[in-house]
């Protein structure tokens, strides 16, 4: 059975990928300086431990390239957490437990946290525990605590970094509809709840605007056009809007705009602006129209909401006047409350 790869997945493994091949450069690289400092002071043991590490390195780098990325990204991480579990092992048979977990936990522990303070941290552990043991010890072995330390320290902020950019991506997901790209109905109701929050400061409009006709759209030409069209209206429509402003997909064929501190000649005139940019372009080959009900807000909380009843009920009376036209709530209020 063939399993979905989701695009968090994708990401994912693309990034471990990307850090593991630069880890292993970073190695094979250190081991290299190490090798030569080691073999100029004539510790044999010492070149023979660097050569030893810079081949694993170059088999993991090979593995990398050849085998397929998730695979290759997956054997090299499990290598890595073999060495972070080895080492605490290897400190207790050493007698010197502490030093070893001295290595590993805390970037562990600040890293589940924060990663650029822990960087930074990191750093200043690294500097400040070779300068504590420069005196006492050959500068070699400085050099191997301090490159080693180097080399966890990055592999914990990159780390980090994916963690990062995997939420900010789930993030990104989460907030906006998968056919449009545009903001979901979702985050058009948080937005709307900081709206009447902040009502108290300012006032505000809202669009709501809807494809005249989607139904036959759907009906003549299929379903794959109708979304392309959606699509299309929703490109065409974001590129028409004031800087700062966001399209939101309210429903099937719906989008809105929302915005604070704005009259309401400004928002029929953005309104009118829209209406016309639809019109006006061919989408799909096709001649798209649509309808807007626009309803402005004052400084109460729950005026907020009443504007987007109040846009609906403007939505609604441009499509009873024969579509492709702007109508405002306020020249509706009275006939739609009638009709109600
Ligand atoms: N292709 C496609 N169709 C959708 C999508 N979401 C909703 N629809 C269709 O959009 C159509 C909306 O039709 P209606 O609400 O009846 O209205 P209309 O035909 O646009 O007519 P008016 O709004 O009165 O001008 C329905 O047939 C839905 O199935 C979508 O994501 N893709």
């Amino acid at each position: 059975m063939v399993q979905r790869r989701d695009s968090f997945t994708l990401l994912r493994e693309r990034t471990r990928w990307r850090i593991a091949l630069l880890m292993c450069l970073f190695g094979m690289g250190m081991m290299v300086v190490l090798g030569l400092l080691n073999a100029r002071d004539g510790r044999q043991d010492s070149v023979f431990l660097s050569i030893a590490v810079f081949s694993v390195l170059a088999v993991c780098l090979v593995m990398l390239l050849a085998l397929p990325r998730s695979t290759g990204g997956k054997i090299y991480f499990w290598i890595t957490i073999g060495v972070l579990v080895y080492l605490p092992l290897f400190g207790l048979q050493q007698g010197r437990t502490f030093h070893y977990w001295a290595y590993v936990l805390p970037p562990v522990l600040f890293f589940l946290m924060r990663p650029k303070p822990a960087l930074v941290a990191m750093i200043a552990f690294g500097i400040y525990a070779c300068a504590m043991v420069a005196p006492f010890t050959p500068w070699i072995d400085v050099a191997r605590i301090g490159l080693s330390y180097s080399l966890l320290v990055g592999f914990m902020y990159t780390y980090a970094l994916l963690e990062e950019s995997a939420s900010a991506m789930l993030r990104y997901y989460s907030e906006r509809d998968p056919l449009t790209n545009c903001l979901n109905r979702r985050t058009f109701n948080e937005t709307l709840q900081e709206f009447e929050q902040a009502a108290s400061d300012d006032g505000g409009a809202v669009l709501l605007m809807d494809v005249d006709r989607f139904k036959s759209i759907n009906d003549v030409h299929g379903h794959l056009v109708g979304d392309r069209v959606i699509t299309q209206v929703a490109a065409t429509l974001g590129t028409e809007l004031d800087t700062g402003m966001a399209l939101y997909r309210y429903g099937g064929e719906e989008f809105a705009v929302m915005f604070a501190g704005g009259d309401e000649a400004r928002a029929l005139q953005l309104a009118e602006r829209l209406r016309r940019a639809i019109e006006t372009t061919t989408i799909s080959g096709l001649q798209v129209t649509i309808s807007i009900g626009v309803a402005v807000w004052g400084t109460k909380a729950s005026s907020v909401a009443a504007a987007l009843d109040a846009a609906d009920n403007a939505l609604y009376a441009a499509k009873r006047a024969g579509r492709n036209r702007v109508e405002s709530a306020s020249a509706h209020a009275p006939r739609l409350q009638r009709s109600l």
